[in-house]
């Protein structure tokens, strides 16, 4: 199914105007997350996979009136819903502080080693990894902070580590009003390490680089340099 505004699981009037923009630009690019509009509520949600989680324990074989199995359905629905998956919805986008750049800063801001997590969308296993993000301040400049939580927001979500990287990249471009941004990630993928390919020590490197980050190679030498 296409995703457009209407299709997202969340009322336009919850939202705020900055997460309305950024959705809005990750869907014109077709860079958003693929959803479909459930129309349940958060506790819908909730019940539903507390239910579907009963029957997967019970199918595994396992005794859920244990009294250490008997909340793992509500726990894993609880961690769904509100945690790694709370990214899903856009009400939960960041706070964003946003300010004039009097200060007329043109040189590069640079943060590094933010820590995430986040949920391969192939095999719902977890994604372990380090982002650096760098933007040439325009007219714009944000809180430090906001830039580990956006990254921390779509990180909440099922991924790939290539899109998240990307969503990443757009929302600073759109919140800070310039294309000079740019966006790396190195993540363990534990789908890669604990199951199937089991291969321990392999990480992946993902960047996604806009306007003078791409064009200049000054610029980007010194944003992949630590
Ligand atoms: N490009 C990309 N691939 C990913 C990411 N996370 C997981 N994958 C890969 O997605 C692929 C899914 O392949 P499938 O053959 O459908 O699944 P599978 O049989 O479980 O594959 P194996 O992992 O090789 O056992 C695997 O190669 C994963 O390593 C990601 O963030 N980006
Ligand atoms: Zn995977």
């Amino acid at each position: 199914m296409n995703n457009t505004a209407e299709q997202t699981n969340v009322s336009r009037l919850e939202l705020s105007d900055e997460a309305m923009r950024v959705r809005d630009a990750l869907i014109s690019k077709g860079l958003e997350t693929p959803m479909i509009d459930t129309g349940l509520t958060t506790e819908e949600k909730y019940q539903r996979i507390k239910s579907a989680f009963e029957d997967v324990v019970t199918t595994l074989g396992l005794d859920l009136t244990d009294d250490s199995l008997t909340e793992t359905p509500h726990r894993i629905a609880k961690m769904y819903v509100k945690e790694i998956f709370s990214g899903l919805d856009y009400a939960h986008f960041p706070k964003i502080t946003v300010i004039e750049n009097k200060m007329k800063v043109d040189e590069m801001v640079k943060v590094s080693d933010i820590s995430f997590t986040s949920t391969c969308e192939h095999h719902f296993v977890t994604i372990d990894g380090l982002a650096k993000v760098a933007y040439l301040p325009k007219t714009k400049i944000i809180g430090l902070s906001k830039i580990n939580r956006i990254v921390r927001f779509f990180a909440q979500r099922p991924q790939v580590q290539e899109r998240l990287t990307q969503q990443v990249l757009v929302t600073l471009q759109v919140l800070l009003e310039t294309d000079n941004v740019a966006v790396s990630m190195d993540a363990v993928h534990y789908c890669v390490k604990s199951r199937g390919v089991m291969d321990a020590s392999s990480s992946t490197q993902t960047t996604a680089l806009g306007g003078l980050f791409k064009r200049s190679d000054k610029t980007r030498s010194e944003f992949l340099a630590r």
